[in-house]
């Protein structure tokens, strides 16, 4: 894949723009301690983000990820765990090194920003606003913004739709599975950023099929692109 201008660029949230993990692993300890329920470890919860917040709840009762049937606790640790992460959103939640650099410099550009995110709405603009970054972005979409969530890929449709562009135009960049699947089908093409939780599946294991880069590389390079344009 080679850097052209897209019309826009959209971003998964946790695990691509912000290291959302040790307050996840608070909220999801604190509900789990509420029914007497053992801690995880932090590794354990980075594993089971990505689809949403009532998943990763019922694999953290599970103990893990591939789960058929939802544990009957979950509705009730659903709900603990809305109220403790509220509690502890941004605690200790930053942006990844080169996140606002990154930012800037697409800004700088004239480049349209939006979000895509398997994160509930209630959590998704309270955190960008907490990290100094929702200005950025023209459009959030979250997970449950619509019916369907990530890996489906009507959160990324939807998003270029509200920017005004085509999402076959557009890059879509984040750090999993469900990014990756939303993008393919969506007709995008992803960027991989080399961190974040791309939990168990060996997702990128075609390294062929996405560009690996960190937010201000690939900010640089789509720069350095416009500039080589006539
Ligand atoms: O599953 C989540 O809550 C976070 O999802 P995201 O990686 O799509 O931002």
């Amino acid at each position: 894949m080679r850097l052209s201008r897209p019309a826009a660029v959209l971003f998964d949230l946790d695990g691509t723009l912000v290291d959302s993990a040790p307050d996840l692993t608070t909220a999801v300890n604190r509900s789990l301690a509420d029914i007497d329920r053992p801690p995880l470890t932090e590794d354990q919860v980075c594993a089971w983000i990505g689809n949403g917040a009532r998943l990763l709840v019922a694999r953290a009762l599970a103990g893990e990820r591939d789960i058929t049937v939802e544990p009957p606790a979950t509705d009730a640790a659903v709900a603990r765990f809305f109220v403790h992460y509220h509690d502890c959103l941004c605690e200790h939640s930053r942006l990844y090194p080169g996140v606002l650099e990154g930012l800037d410099q697409l800004r700088a550009m004239g480049l349209p920003m939006g979000v895509v995110t398997n994160k509930p709405a209630a959590f998704t603009t309270p955190l960008m606003e907490a990290l100094g970054i929702a200005g950025y972005f023209g459009v959030a979409v979250s997970g449950d913004t619509l019916g369907v969530k990530k890996p489906d890929p009507a959160p990324l449709i939807h998003a270029a739709e509200r920017l005004g562009v085509a999402i076959g135009d557009c890059v879509y960049v984040g750090d999993s599975a469900a990014d990756r699947t939303a993008a393919e089908a969506a007709g995008s093409p992803l960027v991989r950023v080399p961190y974040g939780y791309p939990g168990d599946d060996a997702i990128f294991a075609d390294h062929s099929a996405a560009m690996t880069l960190t937010v201000d590389q690939l900010a640089a390079g789509l720069a350095t692109e416009s500039r080589k344009m006539p």
